[in-house]
């Protein structure tokens, strides 16, 4: 089985949900034209890293972004992995993925579980202790949040349930982006898992970001790197692979976990 992934790596506007949210419409839209089955989104798509104006701009419980994802998916029959947005829930506010089906059925919910000090995330969000397991276009599938990728335990944690794709919605800076590339490489070996991660391009007042949204395969060789495109950029990824790279080298059958504390 092959499934197409769409990577919409695209250039956040700071502050102005309205016109992401449209240019989101937009990326969708062309995912659907290029018949993709999943549609994958950059992390804080809504606000960019405008903290400081979170009470004004966060997404009341995810609402707004859940009606538009659903939305789109069932006017254009796909899934979408929706990069993650600010959320206001409660008296407090977390960086949260939401996930749907063609149908329009919310999947799963992920509120990003390590929050990134150095983007100032600890002082104004709330981290999720939740795993974010589905299956979305028949693939048993995982996501995660940016920072999350540096952590592997967690990541092993969330893949050992079966996961065959793992995403990963970021604003992952330019200064960094050889990490970037090569923990999400090392993430796919690890894990036998396809890869899929989403970056934006552009700059907001902290940082620049020059995308190269990835998808990689289980033997951690890059299937297709966006650059800096802003815009959709597709990959396919060969299901069967799993079976071939896992066989031989069986690493979730071999784990010694009582050794691991
Ligand atoms: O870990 C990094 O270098 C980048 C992380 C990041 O930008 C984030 O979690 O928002």
């Amino acid at each position: 089985m092959k499934i197409k992934v769409a990577l919409g790596q695209f250039n956040i506007q700071f502050a102005q949900p309205a016109a992401n949210r449209a240019r989101v419409r937009e990326l969708v839209a062309t995912a659907a034209a290029g018949n993709a089955d999943v549609v994958v989104l950059p992390e804080m798509w809504n606000t960019g890293y405008a903290l400081d104006a979170l009470p004004q701009l966060a997404d009341e419980d995810g609402r707004t972004t859940l009606a538009l994802l659903q939305e789109l998916a069932r006017q254009y029959h796909i899934g979408i992995v929706g990069g993650s947005v600010a959320v206001k829930t409660g008296d407090h506010f977390v960086n949260r993925t939401l996930v749907v089906d063609p149908l329009g059925n919310l999947l799963g919910q992920y509120d990003k579980v390590h929050l990134f000090g150095l983007m100032a995330e600890d002082r104004y969000l709330v981290a999720g202790d939740q795993e974010n397991y589905f299956r979305l276009a028949g693939v048993p599938s995982a996501s995660f949040i940016c920072y999350d990728l540096r952590f592997p335990e967690w990541i092993r944690t969330v893949a050992r349930h079966g996961a065959d794709v793992l995403y990963f919605p970021a604003e992952w800076p330019a200064v960094r982006i050889p990490q970037w590339k090569l923990l999400l490489q090392v993430r796919a070996v690890e894990n036998q898992c396809f890869v899929v991660a989403v970056n934006r391009v552009g700059d907001d007042p902290d940082n620049h970001f020059n995308g190269h949204s990835l998808a990689i395969d289980p033997l951690g060789r890059v299937l297709v790197d966006a650059g800096e495109h802003d815009g959709v950029t597709f990959a396919e990824l060969d299901l069967a692979q799993l079976a071939t790279v896992r066989g031989p080298i069986p690493v979730f059958a071999d784990r010694r976990p009582e050794l691991y504390r």
